[in-house]
Parts: C-alpha cells; structure tokens; sequence
C-alpha cells in the first residue's frame, strides 16, 4: 500500500512497520506524542513512521524550524464524512492552502491585532472573575473541583464574547432547543472537545481503512455512514448540534445587521469606530462574523461561501475554546504539584494592583510568563506541528521528496534531555535568562505555538487570556491536587490534554 510513500522514504532510520497497519495500532494506543518521543529516543532526531501513509518525523530545534519555516501548507488529512458535512470540514483554515488559506487569515487576523486584544481585555477579566468565583464556591463548599471543566467554561465565555458578542457565562444556559431538546453551554463544550477529538479518530476502524487503503475510501464512507462506528456516530451527532448552533450565530448577526443599517450597507458593530468610515482594523465583540462577510478572495473578488464562513465561526468556537483550556489547566496541575513555585507565582501577582489592563498584563508579569512557557512545554497542547514539503530538500543529511509528509515532534523536542537539562522537572526560572540552570542548550527550543507562516494565529489571544486568568485566580487563593494524579494521564486527539480532568481542593490565602 502506497509503495511510492514507502520508497520515497526508505532510506531513513525508523520503527519496524506492520504490512498492513504500518505503526498505526502503536500511534493509536500509545498517543503520537508519547510514540514520536520513545522513537526519537531510539532512532535519533529524524525518522520515519507510517501511519497517514509515510511520514518523517524529526525533533531538534534546527530540523523541527526547517520543516515549519519551510512550508506553508499541512497534508490534508482525510475525513470520512459525507455530503455538506465533508465539504465543511473541507472548509477550515487547518488544512486550507494557497489563496484559500491567505484569504482565510486575513479575516482571521484582526482578531488578534494588538487593538483588538485591547478591546477584549475587558471581556477577559469578567471570565477570569466568573471562573474564580466558581473556585472560591468550592473552597467555601471544601468540595474537589474539576479545574478543567470551570477553566472551560471560561475560555469558551472569552472566544464567544470576543468573536461574536455573545454571553454563555452561565453554562446552565439553554442555547436553543435541538430536536425538542435544550441545549446548553456545558453540552456545548463538551460537543466541542468531542468534535475536536473526532476530525480525525484512529480507533475508528473506518478511519484506519481510510488510511491503509486509500483507494477504497469512497466504499469506506458508504460503510462507515450505512453501519456507522461508535466513533463516527460521534463526530456526526456532535455535528449535528454544534452546526445549527453556528447557523444560528450567523442569522443572528443578519439579522440585527438588518435592524441597524439600511440595506446594502454593512459596517462592524464596534461601537468606537462608530461614524462613515469602514473599519480597517480591530475587532470589537461581535464582529468577527462582520470581518468574514466581507472578505473577499483577490483574484477573482468573489466573497467567501456560506460554509467556508461557518467553518471559521466553528473553527473559531473550537480553537478558542479547547487548546487553551487545555494549557492552563496543565498550567494548574503544574503549580498544585510544585507549591513553591506557585508561591513564588502568588508573590508575583500580589506585588503588582490588582486589575491590571492590557500593557501590563502583557509586558509585566514575567514569572507568571515563565510558568506559563514551562507548563506549555512540558505538556504542549498542541504536541506536534504537521507540513507537507512544498519542494524537494535535505533534511538532516538525508534528501527528503516534495509531497512528503513532515512532522515537527513538539512534545519530543520539549523533552529531550540535550535541549532542556533535567527535562522532566518543572522549572520556569529556565525561561527567564539564557544563564539559568536548566535554559535550553540551543536556541528556538520551545515551540509551544509552532512556527513559521502556519504558526498558531491566536497565541496572542491565548498568552494575554491565560495569564490574566492566573491572576485572578492566584491572588487569593492556591490549590492541591486530589491524590491519585501523578503522573498526570494524558488524552491526545487535535489537541493534547488531560484524560481525566485536574481535580484540586482550593483553599483561601492568608492575606499578606
Ligand atoms: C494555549 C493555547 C494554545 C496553544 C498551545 C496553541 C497551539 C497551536 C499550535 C502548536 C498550532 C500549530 C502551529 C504550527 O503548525 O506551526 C496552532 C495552530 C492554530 N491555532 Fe492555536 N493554540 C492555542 C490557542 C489558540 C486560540 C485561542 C486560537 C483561536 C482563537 C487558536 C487558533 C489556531 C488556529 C486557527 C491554528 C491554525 C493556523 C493555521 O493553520 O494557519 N489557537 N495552535
């Protein structure tokens, strides 16, 4: 199956390869992250695998920046769904290239400007609030919490104002009602992260057919749509509401576009650039809808679809919600098992007032910077950047063919010991001067949000919302972890994370 893959990379170290699963079954009960890492340490920093047919995986800091600054298009990983549903997943900025992709960020983009980030910061503080009231109930209540799902509460009530002007701060809130059912926030999230998990499923037997005999996917998808897998149910079902909820954001939007202006016209709804002149940059709340409607591709000026619109408004819903609540709640769980340096984190916040605004939440606070850097690399939720090769080229001594697929080994490259002395030890003092015991050995050795043109767009959005949000919560209170969490199980899928949530006991701080 797929000689040409398997030739193309044969001269390359790797782990033996079943005929038909190649190393498939490992990925799927090991976790990519935990597999690349055992296998670089046995082979070295670059080898091949088999799984989405042949791949080069590699894992220094020289050859993971190669592979990321090289190329800017991901291989497209296939999907099984059908119909609307395939061409939406088609859709998304992940695996968009060429002038889909350019003409995709630049309405992705100003979500992110440093203006607009300065518009959300307020937003951010109400959930940071929300969430650490949340805590404190529990440290009145002394009952364990889950700080994974309060924490996912508040990233979803952060992208959801941000982007779309809309208030889910209470996840008991009935968003519509689905088929005679409501459905809620907390149903939301969880839809989301399933939907998240299931672009891509390897236990689904469909899938694992989908890659080892691609030339029968057209059969695959008639199968896996007639006797669906648990698996695939899944990924359609949470479709099936997450959808008609995007839907309802975007008529919503039409509709009070309607009730504001006269026809024909469209401005953004931030109130502050209120006045005749369209808005070039910044995004208020609401508006990201406003910026997809009116962007155009420059070749031929055609407006972007209905469904490459509502993927980005899904896209939007799933990035800001998952990977970040992922990071801070690995942030947490590192902090509740290292006291001492949550003390030193509390020390930090305490000295400095206690609402602070956009330029000191992101030029001050350099140990809570640090914590943050040490948490996303130990456990980076984003474990591995993926590219294609955009043309023939040399990868650490060996001649690598255009089309093949790369990928940059971010958990392997985190911790490995010759990078990162004592890697396995949670130290972000690492992170503050290239002197201190235990800084990386070489540069561009932390690549926690990739790299390159394909880099994460929303790592701003992300360092300004997770750092504020320790702030709020460290101020008054600290946390330990429940027994039984060390070390800490992980889940991996898109985005790596904790398999069964962090759980604290949350207790109030003596004032200094
Ligand atoms: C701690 C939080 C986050 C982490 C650790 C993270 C990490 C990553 C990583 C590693 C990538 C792949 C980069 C590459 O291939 O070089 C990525 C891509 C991406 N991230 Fe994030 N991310 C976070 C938060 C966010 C947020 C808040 C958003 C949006 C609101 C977002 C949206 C995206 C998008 C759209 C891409 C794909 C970009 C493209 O293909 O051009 N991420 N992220």
């Amino acid at each position: 199956f797929r000689p040409i893959d398997r030739f193309r990379t044969r001269h390359l170290p790797g782990p033996p390869q079943l005929w038909l699963f190649g190393n498939l079954l490992q990925l799927a009960t090991e976790g990519d992250y935990a597999f690349y890492h055992r296998q670089h340490k046995r082979y070295g920093s670059i080898l091949k695998i088999w799984t989405l047919g042949s791949a080069v995986v590699v894992a220094t800091p020289e050859l993971c920046r190669q592979v990321l600054l090289h190329s800017a298009a991901r291989f497209k990983i296939g999907n099984l769904f059908t119909g609307k549903l395939a061409e939406f997943e088609d859709a998304g900025i992940l695996f968009s290239r060429g002038e889909q992709a350019r003409t995709i960020w630049s309405a992705w983009h100003p979500m992110f400007y440093s203006s607009t980030l300065q518009g959300f910061t307020g937003l951010m503080h109400k959930a940071a609030d929300k969430a650490m009231q949340r805590f404190a109930a529990a440290a009145s209540s002394r009952e364990a919490v889950n700080a994974h799902a309060l924490l996912s509460q508040m990233t979803l009530q952060v992208v959801a104002s941000a982007a779309f002007g809309v208030d889910i701060s209470d996840p008991d809130a009935v968003l519509e009602n689905i088929n005679g059912k409501p459905y809620t926030v907390r149903q939301m999230i969880e839809d989301i992260r399933m939907a998240f998990r299931t672009v891509v499923d390897p236990n689904c037997p469909y899938t694992r057919l989908m890659f080892l005999v691609p030339f029968g996917i057209p059969l695959w998808k008639w199968l896996a749509n007639k006797l669906p897998s648990q698996t695939y149910a899944a990924a359609v079902d949470v479709r099936s509401r997450l959808l008609p909820y995007v839907d309802k954001l975007l008529k919503g939007h039409a509709a009070a576009l309607a009730d504001q202006y006269p026809e024909g016209t469209i401005k953004a709804f931030n109130p502050a650039a209120a006045g005749d002149k369209p808005v070039r940059r910044g995004v208020a709340a609401g508006s990201f809808i406003d910026v997809l409607v009116r962007t155009k591709y420059k070749s031929s000026g055609a407006k972007l679809t209905d469904i490459e619109i509502s993927n980005q408004v899904y896209g939007m819903l799933l990035g800001g919600l998952e990977t970040t609540a992922n990071g801070l709640s690995f942030t947490m769980w590192c902090l509740a098992r290292y006291p001492d340096k949550a003390e030193k984190l509390a020390a930090e916040i305490q000295s400095q007032p206690s609402d602070p605004d956009y330029t000191a939440i992101t030029e001050g606070f350099p140990y809570t910077e640090a914590v943050l850097r040490e948490a996303l690399r130990l456990y980076p939720p984003g474990s591995a950047a993926i590219r294609e090769a955009e043309k023939d080229m040399n990868l650490g001594g060996y001649k690598i063919a255009k089309g093949t697929k790369l990928i940059a080994s971010i958990y392997a490259l985190h911790h490995d010991e010759s990078v990162w002395p004592d890697a396995e030890a949670f130290i972000p003092e690492r992170h503050l001067s290239k002197n201190a015991v235990g800084a990386p050995t070489q540069p561009h050795a932390w690549l926690g949000f990739g790299d390159g043109a394909r880099n994460c767009v929303g790592s701003r959005l992300a360092m300004l919302e997770v750092k504020l949000a320790l702030v709020h919560l460290f101020r008054t209170h600290s946390y330990r972890l429940t027994p039984g969490q060390v070390p800490l199980k992980l889940q991996t899928g898109l985005s790596l994370g904790p398999a069964e949530g962090v759980w604290l006991t949350v207790h109030e701080r003596s004032q200094p």
